[in-house]
């Protein structure tokens, strides 16, 4: 049992933060666990120290029996492809079109290096714009990334992580910077990545309202130690204040 386990993590940077302090949990399969906690409780430490972006200064990370921890670099490498990873500031090639961002998710599935359009197989090109078309996207296949909003940039990152099609994603705050109205766009193709794809996904979210509307389990982290563990509805007023401070007041997204 346990699709994702992590145990005993730590991050200690260099500059001597305890980023994560002792962190363990399970993830199932088919899990769409929201990860909260104040802004420098260790959010995006805990997500990027899952793929090694940032190594872990101690514990494991196994996913699906594997240690990714005790991983060379060309078996994480492999490992990699079937972890996708959705960044707050969406993380594009902003001056390539809307599609070969979008194809750049079969990269990491298949491990070839192909920087220019023609080196994709028709076969690619045609899911990529599927997969823009899931996301709304498709009439902006041949615009340059750079030209699209911040909802739109974020979800053909979202369609990238389709075309990749990891059975991890990483979410870390991809709503952040959205209006209420993207956010929940953004967050229903998570959803639907969740729900129809089932893909597990750990989401880092700052609002309470989409940790409750779509999340099946949530962790807290403050100060780097794990605060809470448990489904979203659980989270009342105490908890909240536990998680998030005496002063703290719950502001909502519609
Ligand atoms: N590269 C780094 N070097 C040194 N310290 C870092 C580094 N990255 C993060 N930290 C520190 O580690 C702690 C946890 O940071 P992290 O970014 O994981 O928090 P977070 O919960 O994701 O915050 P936010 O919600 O603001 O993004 C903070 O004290 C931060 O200053």
């Amino acid at each position: 049992m346990g699709f994702l386990k992590v145990e005993g993590l730590t991050k200690v940077y260099d500059n001597g933060v305890v980023a994560l302090d002792n962190v363990s949990f399970t993830v199932e399969r088919g899990e769409f666990l929201g990860v909260i906690g104040l802004s420098g409780s260790g959010k995006s430490t805990l997500l990027r120290c899952v793929n090694r972006l940032v190594e872990p200064s101690s514990g494991r990370v196994i996913l699906d029996g594997i240690d990714v921890t005790a991983l060379d670099v060309p078996s994480l490498r492999a490992e990699r492809r079937r972890i996708g990873m959705v960044f707050q500031h969406f993380n594009l090639v902003k001056r390539k079109s809307v599609l070969v961002n979008v194809l750049t998710g079969s990269l990491a599935r298949q491990g070839t290096i192909a920087s220019v359009l023609g080196s994709f197989s028709a076969e690619d090109r045609a899911k990529a714009m599927q997969c823009l078309e899931i996301v709304g996207l498709a009439d902006r296949a041949r615009v340059r990334a750079s030209e699209l909003s911040g909802g739109q940039q974020q979800r053909v990152a979202i369609a990238r992580s389709l075309m990749q099609g990891p059975d991890l994603l990483l979410a870390d705050e991809p709503v952040a910077s959205l209006d209420p109205a993207t956010s929940h766009s953004v967050m229903d193709h998570l959803e639907r990545a969740n729900k129809e794809l089932g893909q597990t996904i750990l989401c880092n979210l700052h609002f309470l309202s989409l940790v409750r509307r779509y999340t099946t389990r949530v962790i807290a982290l403050k100060g780097g130690e794990l605060a809470f563990e448990g489904r979203p509805e659980e989270i009342d007023e105490d908890w909240f204040k536990r998680i998030y401070g005496e002063q703290a007041r719950e502001v909502g997204i519609e």
